[in-house]
């Protein structure tokens, strides 16, 4: 398990990392969101021991990083995978890797195995793509079967296939029992992947949830009807301070209330339906609420520049 308590990192007057407190628990995937400039990296830093918190602390298993004995065996984390001396071959710098942390040299040929990198472990990692270098980086962070897993952007230069792998990869480690940190900006792959996220704004904890409650948190969700009496029905529902929106002449759009009582209200008004579904909010509109007034670098859009000025004119 890993836990964070009052975890704080400032440069200068800049607050990175802003009295993080919460517990990324074992057995599950936990995603890890925000902007850029959250502070996801910096946080991630500080728990393996290559950033000082300003204050506040970030411990594997109860411990800090720097108090664990053999630290690949307790933690494995991947950062950036181009981080690795391009003239070595992947064995080379996994049986390097293993020695410094008393790992049997049988363990590398296996890693290599799990990501996929046997046929190409006498090559020089200079010469790998930038999704074989993510791979290698995973089986680093593999090496040492640790309880704990760190993986900063894994998808990062994978390929479909590889996405898929990385994914399934993630769910058994947490299958096993680990604990998996992991951040991505591919809130579709974190949709598939997080059973819990926490979500950083400007440094501080915005969420820290089950990935569903989020979800289900958001105004995105809505309820499609379909019926031949659209307008009594718009009548029924508004009057129980439901918003309706017609997505089409037979069809509307239901947000503010659960689908039973939209369909009690329906069957009081006698009208009847042809369709009553739910529609779920996906991950990207839920995420997007949760960090409107967290983004620190926004570009302007059409919504956000008076129009006087997005035509040119002052
Ligand atoms: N070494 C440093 N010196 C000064 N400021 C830093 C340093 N490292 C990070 N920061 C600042 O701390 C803040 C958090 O940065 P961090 O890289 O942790 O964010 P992030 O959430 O990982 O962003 P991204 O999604 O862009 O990777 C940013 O404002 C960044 O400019």
């Amino acid at each position: 398990m890993i836990t964070f308590h009052g975890l704080t990192k400032r440069y200068g007057d800049r607050i990175a990392v802003d009295g993080l407190t919460c517990e990324i628990a074992s057995g599950r995937v936990t995603g890890v969101l925000g902007p850029n400039g959250a502070g996801k990296s910096t946080t991630m830093r500080m728990l393996l021991g290559l950033d000082a918190p300003s204050a506040g602390r970030a411990l594997i298993d109860g411990r800090p990083y720097a108090a664990l004995r053999h630290p690949l065996r307790e933690v494995g984390a991947l950062l950036d995978a181009r981080a690795v001396h391009p003239g070595l071959t992947a064995r080379a710098h996994l049986l390097a890797l293993a020695r410094g942390n008393g790992i049997a040299a049988r363990r590398v040929e296996e890693v290599l195995e799990t990501v996929g990198l046997a046929r190409v472990a006498r090559r020089r990692v200079g010469t790998f793509s930038l999704g074989m270098s993510q791979r290698l980086g995973i089986a680093g962070a593999l090496l040492g079967d640790p309880r704990v897993l760190v993986l900063d952007e894994p998808v990062n230069g994978l390929d479909p296939d590889g996405v898929r792998w990385i994914r399934r990869l993630m769910r058994s480690l947490a299958g096993e029992g680990r604990a998996v940190l992991v951040s991505s900006h591919l809130m579709s792959e974190m949709q598939e992947t997080a059973d819990h996220l926490i979500v950083l704004g400007r440094g501080r904890l915005i969420a820290d949830a089950p990935l569903g409650e989020i979800i289900a948190r958001s105004t995105g969700n809505s309820v499609r009807v379909r019926t031949p009496r659209a307008a009594e029905l718009v009548t029924a529902l508004t009057g129980a301070g439901m918003q309706v929106r017609w997505t089409a002449p037979e069809e509307l759009r239901v947000t503010g209330a659960p689908i039973e009582r939209i369909g009690l209200l329906a069957h009081e008004a006698g009208v009847p339906l042809h369709e009553l579904s739910p529609r779920t909010a996906s991950l990207e509109h839920a995420y997007l609420e949760l960090t409107a007034s967290s983004v620190a670098y926004a570009a302007p859009t059409p919504d956000t520049v008076p129009a006087a000025e997005a035509w040119g004119r002052s």
